[in-house]
């Protein structure tokens, strides 16, 4: 009874509680970039901002960031040129005692912020300067080490700041990598799924209605995104963002890389510079589609009508190494169970390959 005399149900205790972390701002928008300062105040920035860029991504956006910024706080930039455990420890050395960091690029530059800023225990800033890759909101970060890549549990951004006018100018490769990147959402479900069934992994339903609704958001409306259109980059970003959210959701990337990502991975093993991140898991989901008995002809047909490559050949891999990382797929990340895992021989491999270029 309680002192009001209220009888108080006895409910059995749910031993379970989860911790997810997301986005507080999110700005969207022509001239985003503008609302930097706004957004720092509206964060209390002050003291000392290190703005991670890359070598071109400096020109097209760092260094307004790093004057808008200035109005602000003070201010210093790394260039990130490759992403690497070496380059992260190093930008942890200079980041040492800064207050807020913000990455202002693509994947690999918002990924090493992301890490840094986890491992400093300080606040990141996602500046996005393409719509590329699901990354732009994530909780997680992908290092590639050797012999593979790890998913490492990062800090996701505190602000998003997505200028759509910089995005749109990106070039279109970029946006077509970022849809390719959203719509293997489909197929990373499915291994999800499957290791469920086979292996017990626990699922979330949530995460996988999002991230599945995501897919879908992209893939119906593949014949709206355009180049150059700053309607596409919206659209782009907010499926971007959302991806993001489901793998938060899930505290894990798995509602968003399956074995198509797996694929990716050992690609940029094989043969390094060659695709894009967000091209090559769009390759790879065509085919793990096929294996799983899927629709894996419209997951085609929309890499298509968006500018997304569906050949090896069209990123400049030869079939041979392609048949190849679908065979190496199986050794990365060999805890993360999906239909690569489930033995394909040399044979099957370049028959899969050579299925991609039938009509
Ligand atoms: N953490 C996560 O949840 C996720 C992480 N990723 C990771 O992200 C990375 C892939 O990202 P992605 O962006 O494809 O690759 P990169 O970061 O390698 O960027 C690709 C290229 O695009 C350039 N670029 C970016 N913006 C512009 C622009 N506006 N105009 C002209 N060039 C531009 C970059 O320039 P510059 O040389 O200046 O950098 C770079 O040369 C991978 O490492 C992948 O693992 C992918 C998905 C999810
Ligand atoms: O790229 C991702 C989602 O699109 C997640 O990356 P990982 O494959 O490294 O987990
Ligand atoms: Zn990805």
């Amino acid at each position: 009874m309680s002192p009001d005399g209220i009888k108080l149900l006895k409910t059995p205790v749910l031993d379970k509680s989860k911790w997810m972390q997301l986005p507080r701002d999110v700005i969207i928008g022509h001239d985003a970039l503008m609302q930097l300062p706004k957004v720092c105040e509206d964060l209390q920035v002050s003291g000392s901002v290190l703005i991670f860029s890359g070598k071109g991504t400096m020109n097209v956006a760092g260094s307004r960031v790093l004057s808008l910024v200035k109005e602000v706080a003070d201010a210093e930039v790394f260039i990130v040129d490759k992403i690497s455990p070496e380059i992260i420890s190093e930008a942890e050395e200079v980041g040492a005692g800064v207050d807020v960091f913000i990455g202002v690029g693509g994947g690999r530059v918002i990924d090493t912020a992301k890490i840094v800023s986890y491992n400093c225990c300080r606040p990141f800033i996602s500046v996005p300067t393409a719509a590329s890759h699901d990354g732009i909101a994530s909780s997680r970060a992908s290092v590639p080490v050797k012999g593979g890549s790890v998913s490492l549990e990062a800090n996701p951004p505190i602000a998003l700041v997505a200028d759509t006018g910089i995005i749109a100018a990106a070039p279109h490769r970029l946006l077509a990598a970022g849809c390719a990147d959203v719509i293997s959402n489909y197929t990373a479900i499915l291994d999800w799924e499957l290791s469920h069934r086979l292996r017990g992994e626990p699922i979330s339903d949530y995460a996988m209605a999002l991230s599945r609704m995501t897919a879908e958001i992209i893939s119906k409306n593949a014949d709206l995104i355009k180049p150059h259109a700053e309607e596409s980059a919206w659209t782009v970003i907010k499926a971007l963002l959302s991806s993001g959210v489901a793998m938060s959701i899930a505290g894990s990337s798995r509602p968003a890389s399956g074995g198509e990502h797996k694929f990716s991975h050992a690609l940029d093993q094989i043969a390094p510079g060659k695709g894009l991140h967000g091209e090559q898991c769009g390759i790879g989901s065509i085919i793990t589609m096929y294996l799983h008995g899927g629709d894996w002809r419209s997951i085609r047909t929309s890499l298509k009508q968006i500018g997304a490559p569906t050949t090896p050949k069209e990123i400049g891999i030869d079939d041979k190494s392609a048949a190849q990382a679908l065979i190496l797929a199986r050794s990365i990340r060999p805890e993360r169970f999906t239909i690569l895992d489930m033995g394909i021989t040399e044979e099957v491999a370049e028959q899969l390959i050579a299925m991609l270029y039938e009509d």
